[in-house]
């Protein structure tokens, strides 16, 4: 029998929406004191007096989500608990929140993670993307995006993102002068995320990917906190798996209850421009063996490439600047593993035995 872990409990919960709170159970701080032992789940449903109308109906979900969970027998929702306060939504209208992170600097996590979204755009999504890598915010530059955005009276001073190629675009590089080096403590870190998400008008987003800051520190953790992150993806060039660095990172998140989507591998190998010929430079490989060693997704391999690079520095990237390039082709395919990624744990619909106290 497979093992149910905590974080693919919370998970599965993630889809059930309380339509008074109009968000799902987990992030409106519903759920607490989930128990696993052999294939019985239990856990805490706390509720606000609202939705008590929708009791029953959210519990079968419940049982529903958490029975496609290979291994899960038998569901007990205990309902002995307080009434919740109201929770805000932190981002009403934004479906999935994806973070993108990396073990260390430089290894290509905005690239990346700029590229994903806008290959999640060309698949069809509504997406934005919100740079929170506060330290160094490249992404306003790799877009080609200037300017100050607005703030709208009329939307209660509420900020409205830039907008290029179809996706929205916050970074607080927007709000400072280029080159001038942010110091920020990692609490610090939170809450202006927390301030860039609650005062933007994101509006109907079906993904939300965010840049984070480099590494695996206290920003991190607190950013983590802060946001109902759908997911995480961790971004690893082929020799920075040496370091340990991203299973500190797979550590940190799995802590923290943050599923770990999956790993990509940027630089893996070189790509020439003029002959196409690929060379493993970096002794490519290496954060698909760690993905296999730590149970996680490999997502897909990114070459080092000079086109991405130019496209990139001349604020064109490369999904969009030759989308039928291969190595535009391997970003639409990470976005594909990500989205099907996220609809795991789906499953084929099995009913546990509910129990309700
Ligand atoms: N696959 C790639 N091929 C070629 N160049 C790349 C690739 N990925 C990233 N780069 C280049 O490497 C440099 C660093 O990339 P990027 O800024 O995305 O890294 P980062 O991990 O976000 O860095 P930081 O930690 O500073 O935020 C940039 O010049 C970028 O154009």
């Amino acid at each position: 029998m497979s093992q149910v872990s905590e974080p693919q409990v919370r998970d599965a919960l993630r889809m059930v929406v309380d339509p008074v709170a109009g968000r799902d159970i987990v992030s409106a701080g519903y759920v607490s004191g989930i128990e696993i032992h052999a294939g019985e789940v239990a856990f805490q449903l706390q509720f606000r007096p609202e939705s008590a109308d929708y009791l029953k109906q959210l519990q079968e979900q419940c049982a529903q989500v958490l029975g496609a969970i290979p291994g899960v027998e038998r569901v007990t929702v205990n309902m002995s608990g307080n009434p919740q306060q109201q929770a805000e939504p932190l981002i009403p209208g934004v479906k999935k929140v994806i973070a993108v992170a990396s073990g260390k600097g430089g290894v290509g996590k905005s690239t990346t993670t700029m590229n994903l979204a806008l290959a999640l755009q060309q698949l069809g999504a509504k997406v934005g993307i919100l740079d929170a890598d506060i330290y160094g915010p490249s992404l306003p530059r790799m877009m080609g995006v200037h300017g100050i955005p607005r703030m709208e009276a009329e939307k209660g001073q509420k900020v409205t993102p830039m907008e290029k190629y179809g996706v929205k675009i916050m970074s607080m590089g927007f709000f400072m002068p280029e080159d001038t080096p942010m110091i920020w403590r990692g609490p610090m870190v939170g809450m202006a995320v927390e301030q860039l998400l609650r005062d933007i008008d994101w509006g109907e987003l079906d993904y939300l990917v965010i840049d984070l800051p480099p590494g695996t520190g206290d920003a991190q953790l607190t950013l983590t906190q802060k946001v109902p992150l759908s997911g995480v993806v961790i971004v690893s060039t082929p020799q920075d798996v040496a370091l340990a660095d991203v299973r500190k990172g797979i550590n940190m998140f799995k802590k923290v209850e943050v599923p770990v989507l999956g790993i990509i591998e940027n630089m893996s190998y070189y790509l020439c421009t003029e002959c196409g010929h690929r060379a493993e430079i970096f002794s490519h490989g290496g954060a698909e063996k760690e993905a296999a060693n730590s149970g996680m997704t490999f997502l897909g391999h990114i070459p080092i490439s000079e086109d991405i690079r130019k496209d990139s520095d001349a604020g064109k990237p490369i999904v969009v600047a030759r989308p039928d390039s291969p190595q535009a082709q391997q970003y639409l395919e990470i976005a594909r593993n990500v989205v099907s990624k996220l609809q795991d744990g789906a499953g084929a619909p099995k009913m546990p035995k509910i129990v309700i106290e």
